[in-house]
């Protein structure tokens, strides 16, 4: 039996499909990010599979199970545009600034993000938080500068981990980053961006959500 946790991811996968259902137009191309919430998403989805010209996607995780569903799955150096782009996330907050990356498809899913119109995302109450930071903060690093970026972020205040073993699909590491007091997340996301070997960092606070789907035992709500 499905844990009470997917049952709710479940549910807002489910809410954004209603949503994608009324506001696609057929023949564009969606957006599909990473993770459990997504997964529950991507199965939905097979229902308009005949109308979607294709779908972009975060992850190799994500284009294999797009695939299995009997979705096309293009490069997005062959799209202008992604009305839709639904996603997941680790936290949320009130401004529907996120911290993602906990599956370590960071960059392709800011890369998406950055080219879509609206930006759906989907998840349980629990990833709603007041103030980002209680997850760790994933940053993917080019491998040779793993120590230099940790010795920088050390001095940003923060606590990185390496993800030992995780190699990012563009061959790539990850450090987490633990202990943040992060008062401006668009500031500390700047700062992180700025370190060089850093490719991306976690922090989706420039380019936040446009939608949030939120799924709790009291119901599904959507917070624009
Ligand atoms: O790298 C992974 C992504 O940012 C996911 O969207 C995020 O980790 C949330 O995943 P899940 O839906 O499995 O909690």
């Amino acid at each position: 039996m499905a844990s009470a946790q997917d049952q709710l991811k479940q549910q807002a996968a489910q809410a954004a499909f209603d949503y994608v259902k009324t506001h696609f137009k057929p023949g564009s191309v969606i957006g599909v990010g990473t993770g459990s919430t997504v997964n529950f998403f991507i199965d939905a989805l097979a229902e308009l599979k005949h109308d979607i010209e294709a779908a972009v996607s975060s992850s190799e995780a994500s284009t294999e199970r797009l695939k299995a569903q009997g979705i096309r799955v293009v490069d997005l150096n062959t799209v202008t545009e992604v009305p839709i782009y639904v996603d997941g996330a680790d936290e949320i907050d009130a401004h529907l600034r996120m911290v993602k990356g906990g599956g370590a498809a960071l960059t392709r899913e800011k890369i998406i993000a950055a080219v879509a119109q609206t930006f759906v995302c989907i998840v349980d109450t629990s990833k709603q938080v007041g103030r980002l930071g209680r997850f760790p903060i994933p940053v993917e690093v080019i491998p040779m500068a793993r120590s230099y970026v940790a010795r920088e972020i050390v001095k940003l205040g923060g606590d990185p981990v390496w993800r030992e073993g995780v190699v990012t699909d563009n061959g790539n590491w990850i450090l987490d980053v633990h202990n943040f007091d992060i008062l401006d997340p668009i500031h500390l996301e700047q700062q992180l961006n700025n370190i060089v070997g850093v490719v991306t960092n976690g922090l989706f606070a420039q380019r936040g959500a446009d939608l949030a789907i939120v799924a709790s035992a009291n119901g599904v709500e959507t917070v624009k």
